[in-house]
This record gives C-alpha cells, structure tokens and sequence, in this order.
C-alpha cells in the first residue's frame, strides 16, 4: 500500500495496468476542490478485467465514490476520469461506476481537507493576498473590475478566491457566466469555479430573485460564513466585491479579513471622486491599508479618433493624492480603464472582457492593473513583525 497524503487508501492494485491507470487517475483533479481524486478518496478502486469479464484483459473498471448524492459535476468528473485513461498503453476500454461516500469518508476528506487550518484562513500570518474592492457609490463598475481581475489573476497562473460580499446587490455570478451552486460537504462548501476562479455570492444561495432583505447582524454572518465554512484552498489572491459605501458588510470584511486592503474603484467624475476618497478614508478606522485606486469608465477613443469622456477626467488621480495626503501613504493610481462597450458585452455574456477580448482597450488597461497586482509585495496589516527590541 503506497503511502497516500490524505484521506485515500490507496485500493488494492494487482496488475500493472491498474497501477498505470491509479498514477493517471492522480493527474485528474476535483472540479471544486482543485486536488487529485486519488488523494481525496475518490477513487474506490482500479480493477483490470480478467477472465471472469466479458471485456477481458485491458477493460478497467474504475469506482468513483462522490462527495454527496446527486452532485451536479458527475458527469465532468466522468469525462475527466475517462479522457485520463483513454490513450493509457494496454487499456482497451473503461467504464466508471459511481457510487456515493459513506458518512466517514465525507467525515475524512473533511478532516483532510481543514484539519490543522485555522477557522479563518485568511487571518494574521495567512499568505494570500486580500483585496477588498470598495467604492463610495453603486454603478461605477466596482463589480465589473473585481470580476476581471479576479479572472486576469487566475488566467496568470495564480489561485484565486473572489467572495461577492455586495449582498443586496449581487452581480459576480453573472459577470463570470456561473449558475453553478456551491456543493456541500456537511457544513463545509465548495465554491464553483468559474474561469478558473474559485466564487461564493449569496446568490448562490437563493432560490428566487427576490431582494435580500437582511440587515447588520445577518449580513455578518454571511459574510463569516463565506470566509470561514467555504473551502478555498491555499490561494495566492482574494478579491473581495464590497457593496458601495461604507456600510455594515464594509465593516464586517474589514473585521474578518484583517490582513485586506482596500482597492477603491471610482469614475473620472470629481463629484464621485470625493464619495470614493471617503470610502478608502474608512480605512484610518479599520487598520486597512488602502493598495490603490482604478480609475474606471475614463475617455474612450471612438472611431474618427475623437475622444468621448461622458465622465470627465481626473477623478483617478484626485482620490489617489487625496488619500496619499490623509492617510499619510503613497496610495498610487492603479490604472485608468476606458469606457468600453465590449467590457459591457463581455461581462454580459459572461466571459470577462480579460478573457475573451484581451487586447480590446478596456481589457488590456485591466491586465495591466492585474499585473501590477499580482507582482505587489503583501502588505503587512496585521501582522506581527517578528523584531525584538535591543538591550
Ligand atoms: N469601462 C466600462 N465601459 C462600459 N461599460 C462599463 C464599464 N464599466 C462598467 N460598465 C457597465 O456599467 C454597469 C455597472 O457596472 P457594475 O455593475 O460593475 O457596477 P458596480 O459599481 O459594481 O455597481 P453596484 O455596486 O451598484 O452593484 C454594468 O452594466 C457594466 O457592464
């Protein structure tokens, strides 16, 4: 028996056939949990057909054991445990039989999977970046530049959370083209990926478009719920989509994900300017640090090579010097994203404009801002500097 990191016994492997199939089966990954099935207990066992098989010698029957009955990703994880073995040397056919895992197998994988982690990962010493998206007022894309980024990030390679924490308003599953529900594990959750993003929004959780009529008590335990019961992995960046304003949920990210910073997302407009300044001013009283501004929805080139700026100009820059003077920090302008009917299109359609339309305008001063994102040094916030004073 191999010794197996996780819950996994390793099932018993006869021929050398089954143990090729088990060392493909560990390139397939759990839709949700991004982690080889072999390692999650997934796999129940590998059995090569032998005399007694009508298929004989090279069929392989392989038993996959689901997190819960009924889950929505059977067929993907199917197709994955299939499209893994079917070009295997000497496997002539496969055929996959599902069954479901017992009440201590969930019990194990979930032990497996949170054993030894903090109950909020993303607390002091936590080595993902945190990012929460703010802006003084609804409507200036705060949600559309979150998504994109969140997208860019992954798209570079990195582990991306993003956690649509704009409860009343919520808009991420839609700009990424999900309607995927998250799967539960006992009290765990496994978000959905989308775009290679790992996603939660209590949109998720309803069952109608009604409004979510919650106020400040309930909106704080959703919001710990989504940091501290979902099962996100080790990422390298969270995002979080705040709602606009300076409200509750703003409050609560702040209490909850004490090492995030603030990106403000504002227009080239100065009136929305001073809303957005006070909205990364609330970080004088939360301990946040503000990362930096996204100038968003700035003059667009048309055609004729006229420029159109419905918004003005300026007001990037203005939030970022007013929060450098008070906050007494450099708080640099990220970027300045145009306006850009195909950034509508695209978040409409569900694939971000990052993805789909990479070097259209929009698209390409949003990379930018990712870049510069994903190369930033973490910032310190609440963490303890491990110094000690001399004699
Ligand atoms: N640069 C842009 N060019 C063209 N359209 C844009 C741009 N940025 C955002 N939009 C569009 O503006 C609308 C508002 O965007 P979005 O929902 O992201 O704003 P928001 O600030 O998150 O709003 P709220 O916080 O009120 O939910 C959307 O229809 C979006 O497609």
């Amino acid at each position: 028996m191999t010794d197996t990191p996780g819950p996994a016994e390793v099932p018993e492997l006869t021929t050398d056939l089954e143990r090729a199939a088990w060392t493909r089966l560990g390139t397939v990954l759990d839709p949700e949990i991004r982690r080889p099935v072999t390692e999650l207990g997934m796999i129940a066992s590998v059995t090569e057909g032998g005399q007694d098989d009508p298929a004989g010698a090279g069929h392989l029957t392989v038993g996959v054991r689901l997190t819960i009955a009924g889950c929505p990703l059977r067929d993907t994880i199917t197709g994955d445990v299939e499209r893994a073995l079917a070009d295997l040397e000497g496997c002539t056919s496969v055929t996959v039989e599902m069954a479901v895992m017992t009440a201590e197998q969930r019990a194990a994988l979930k032990e497996f999977l949170t054993g030894g982690r903090p109950p909020n990962p993303f607390g002091p010493g936590t080595l993902t970046r945190v990012y929460a998206v703010a802006s003084g007022k609804g409507g200036v894309g705060k949600s559309t530049v979150t998504a994109n980024l969140a997208t860019a990030l992954a798209d570079r390679g990195l582990s991306v959370g993003l956690v649509d924490a704009d409860i009343h308003g919520f808009s991420i599953p839609g700009l990424l083209g999900t309607t995927a529900r998250p799967t539960r594990v006992d009290e765990m959750i496994l978000p959905p990926v989308a775009h290679g993003v790992k996603v939660i929004s209590i949109g998720m959780f309803l069952d109608s478009d009604r409004p979510v009529a919650w106020r400040g008590p309930m909106l704080h335990r959703a919001l710990e719920q989504f940091v501290t019961d979902v099962y996100w992995g080790d990422l390298d960046v969270l995002l979080v989509d705040l709602p606009p304003g300076t409200g509750d949920i703003a409050i609560s990210a702040a209490q909850l994900l004490t090492t995030s910073e603030l990106l403000i997302v504002t227009t080239p407009q100065q009136a929305a300017a001073q809303v957005a300044a006070r909205a990364g001013e609330l970080s004088e009283q939360t301990g946040q640090r503000v990362a930096g501004v996204v100038e968003n929805m700035a003059a667009m080139t048309l055609p004729d090579g006229s420029v159109l700026d419905l918004f003005g100009s300026g007001g990037g820059q203005t939030v970022a010097d007013r929060l450098t003077e008070t906050l007494g920090r450099e708080v640099p302008l990220l970027g300045s994203v145009p306006l850009d009917p195909q950034l509508r299109q695209d978040g409409d359609g569900g694939t971000p404009v990052v993805l789909e339309h990479p070097s259209s305008p929009a698209g390409a001063e949003l990379r930018r801002v990712a870049e510069s994102l994903a190369v930033r040094p973490r910032g310190l916030s609440g963490l303890k500097l491990p110094v000690t004073p001399r004699d």
